[in-house]
């Protein structure tokens, strides 16, 4: 999104992107002759792609190559034998376009698998208006004394038009971006932005995840654990008894003890985690508790799966069937809450912590992934 809103801002503007609606630059003072008319230069030089949106690149652009494949072949998939005919241009050009609209929004809007139609129609349309007028100019702009002649062909006026459409569009976009951030308390949009396209770098579209990636998916693991430290399989340890007189925290703890850890209260505490309310899982991939992400143990700040002699011995089986299971789940299919209303997380009673409403969701196969499911058999 910050390449969105980076590419699509004004500073950097050319000729088609004029940054100054009501006062056009054409109009203003002419530049020295040793600056370039049509393309002014920019403020300062964008981020490159890569920097901008790193790991989306590999996944999207092998899928969109894949669909036109796809889309060419389907003629010859029902059996024709004749050559058939095809504007290459549209191809390239509608390629380009779907690669870049899901680079810096997460869109494709031609072809085949489009989700909003309206959407699409209306930045097609305002992608052939661009190209409409990147070609004729009027002669005022060139001679501006001429202005009181009214030889004009009112381009500006449609530069203007299309400049308030173009904005509108692109403000809607970053709205719903932004939206999809706050309606969830558990930033659910932006785990799902980073994840989808950490799994597409590495895998492409041609194989599922195996439980060798894991250990190359920092921010699938970033997710598992920052789930095992806000909902927790179990709030409090099973019951231990301290062997030898021991000191915790200050207390004197008598050989004997029954114990209860409250591993709820620990990982939920405001002085060890940073908004421990938050479903953050960028805090074990780059922030300060990155270690935590290297083993669920350290610091006993995160102890889902206990610690100790009698911590789980099940831990390394969990979290690669987590690990796979939830990987491949993000990486085949799209996941949408059924309504409006967010997901209620609240816990039911019993030994461990269920969800008291089982989590019903919607889901549809990812376009990236079509071909592949397609082949999956059963064995
Ligand atoms: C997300 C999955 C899991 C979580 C969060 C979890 C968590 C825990 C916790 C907190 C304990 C208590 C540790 C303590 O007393 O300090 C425990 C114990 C135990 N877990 Fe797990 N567990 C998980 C999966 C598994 C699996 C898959 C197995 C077996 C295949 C397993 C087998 C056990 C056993 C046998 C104990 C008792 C260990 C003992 O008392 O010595 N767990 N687990």
């Amino acid at each position: 999104m910050e390449a969105l809103q980076f590419y699509s801002s004004y500073p950097h503007h050319n000729f088609l992107l004029h940054p100054n609606k009501k006062t056009p630059k054409l109009k203003s003072k002419p530049k020295p002759p040793t600056k370039p008319f049509l393309f002014p230069p920019v403020h300062r030089p964008p981020p490159p792609l890569q920097e901008a949106a790193p790991p989306m690149l590999y996944g999207i652009r092998a899928a969109e190559a894949r669909l036109l494949i796809r889309r060419l072949f389907q003629g010859y998939s029902k059996g024709e034998t004749k050559s058939q005919k095809q504007d290459m241009k549209s191809v390239f050009f509608e390629l380009t376009l779907n690669v870049v609209m899901r680079m810096i929004a997460g869109k494709r809007y031609y072809g085949k698998s489009v989700e909003e139609e309206e959407e699409a129609r209306k930045f097609k349309e305002i992608v052939s208006e661009t190209f409409r007028l990147s070609g004729p100019t009027d002669l005022v702009n060139f001679i501006p004394a001429l202005k009181w002649t009214g030889l004009t062909c009112g381009i500006e006026k449609s530069f203007i038009e299309l400049h308030e459409k173009r904005d509108k569009f692109m403000k809607n976009l970053i709205e719903e971006h932004k939206n999809r951030i706050q309606d969830s308390p558990s930033s659910v949009g932006t785990s799902r932005t980073m994840i989808e396209p950490e799994i597409d770098a590495l895998t492409g579209p041609d194989r599922l995840i195996d439980e060798s990636d894991l250990t190359n998916l920092p921010y699938l693991r970033g997710i598992i654990i920052e789930t095992l430290r806000m909902y927790l399989a179990a709030a409090l340890t099973p019951p231990h008894e301290s062997s030898d007189q021991c000191t915790v925290g200050g207390f004197s703890i008598p050989q004997g003890t029954m114990l209860l850890v409250n591993l709820w209260a620990i990982q939920n505490d405001p002085k060890l985690w940073a908004e421990p309310g938050k479903f953050r899982p960028e805090r074990f991939v780059t922030g300060p508790y990155r270690r935590e992400g290297d083993s669920t143990r350290d610091g006993f700040r995160l102890l889902p799966f206990g610690a100790g002699r009698r911590r789980c011995p099940g831990e390394g089986l969990a979290m690669r069937m987590i690990g796979l299971g939830l990987g491949s789940h993000i990486q085949c299919f799209e996941w949408k809450r059924v309504g409006e209303e967010m997901v209620d997380m609240s816990e039911g009673a019993g030994l461990i912590m269920l969800k008291a409403v089982p989590l019903v969701a919607r889901y549809m196969p990812r376009p990236i992934m079509l071909h592949l499911l397609s082949q999956l058999g059963y064995k």
